[in-house]
């Protein structure tokens, strides 16, 4: 009868788990309601190595949460809302995706949200801090380049802070590169790999194309205008959405795969790089993306700065003092 019953149950493509798999991990979104966040949980929701998925917002995470529940994937779905339910929210959780906060408009720049994330990014990795010392952080909100180093100073003035375990998420910023590189090849962008080293802003996000395989093989004036689109991609999406936000579904996408990323090494798999956003020695700039190798520890190996060519350096130089700037804004910030 049992017997009968499971296999019924695996042809309406309901699947069984093992209780003593590895692979159960619990992730907290911290802005699941919002235009990141919905999507994200959505992707998240579907990984098989998640089976708690926690949404915190101040919003409509009860709705959200009831509605991602009734997917048919293995993970319990728990909204929690308002400031008095996120420490609940990231009580033992393994890794911590952040897309809280407010998104540009048209004529903004991103460092022209740090008045309001700051604050919102500081309130969450206190209750990191005290709830979930441990976590993987993946920090989306705007301006990254300043966001990491306020949680990393909040970090360590509760002595939990490991530089290993925090992450500004710059992975859209590959995931757009590979997208404009392959069409431009005509090759498949799942196939194409690009390392986009720095920050996540304007100047500071340096698409190493001299190292991009295939090969790209544009002029330099081709190198320069799709340097530039890469660098400018965001705003593309800002003046395209017309006051209605910035990128949210390729965000979602790039956060899904980024926490897949930290997910599947923190269940043993020896062979996951990214580049993020982390504090750093390979420049000056004390925060610097460069590509990762991740483990269960969180970072295992920083693989440090690719070869780059001359006009490469020079994209480097007017990356270095731009990034300085935003680390230090965080850091007096967090002092404060
Ligand atoms: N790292 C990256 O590549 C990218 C970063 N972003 C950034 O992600 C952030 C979110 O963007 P969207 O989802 O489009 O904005 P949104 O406004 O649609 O959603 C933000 C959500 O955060 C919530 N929120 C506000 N204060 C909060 C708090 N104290 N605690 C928890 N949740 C809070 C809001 O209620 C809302 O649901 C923005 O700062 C945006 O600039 C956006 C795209 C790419
Ligand atoms: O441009 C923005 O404000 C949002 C963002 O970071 C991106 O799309 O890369």
């Amino acid at each position: 009868m049992l017997k009968q019953v499971t296999k019924q149950l695996a042809l309406q493509g309901v699947r069984s788990f093992s209780v003593s798999q590895q692979n159960n991990y619990r992730v907290t979104v911290c802005g699941a309601s919002g235009g990141i966040g919905q999507p994200l949980s959505l992707l998240l929701k579907q990984n098989p190595l998640v089976t708690d998925l926690a949404l915190y917002d101040i919003v409509h995470t009860p709705g959200v949460a009831a509605d991602l529940s009734h997917i048919d994937t293995k993970s319990k779905t728990t909204g929690y809302m308002g400031a008095d339910q996120l420490g609940d929210a990231l009580k033992c959780s393994d890794v911590v995706v952040i897309p809280a906060g407010v998104p540009r408009k048209p004529g903004m720049t991103r460092d022209d949200l740090f008045n309001v994330n700051a604050g919102i990014i500081k309130d969450i990795a206190n209750s990191i801090a005290k709830n979930c010392p441990k976590a993987m952080i993946a920090i989306i909100t705007n301006p990254v380049n300043t966001c990491v180093p306020i949680a990393a100073e909040i970090l360590k003035k509760a002595g939990v802070h490991d530089p290993k375990r925090l992450f500004g998420v710059s992975t859209l910023d590959v995931v757009r590169a590979r997208a404009f590189i392959g069409h431009a090849l005509g090759v498949d962008p799942q196939t194409v790999q690009i390392p986009v080293i720095g920050g996540h802003s304007g100047v500071t996000i340096l698409p190493v194309l001299s190292q991009t395989q295939p090969q790209y093989k544009g002029n330099q004036d081709a190198i320069e205008k799709l340097t530039v689109r890469i660098q400018e991609a965001g705003t593309e999406v800002v003046k395209a959405k017309a006051g209605a936000g910035s990128a949210t579904l390729s965000m979602a996408y790039a956060g899904a795969r980024f926490a897949g990323s930290l997910l599947k090494a923190l269940n043993g798999d020896k062979n996951v790089v990214e580049c993020s956003y982390v504090q750093s020695t390979v420049t000056e700039a004390t925060y610097f993306a460069t590509p990762l190798l991740l483990g269960k520890n969180g970072i295992q190996e920083n693989m440090g700065l690719p070869k780059l060519n001359d006009y490469e350096k020079k994209l480097l130089e007017a990356a270095i003092p731009e990034l300085k700037k935003n680390i230090q804004k965080g850091i007096d910030f967090a002092k404060a």
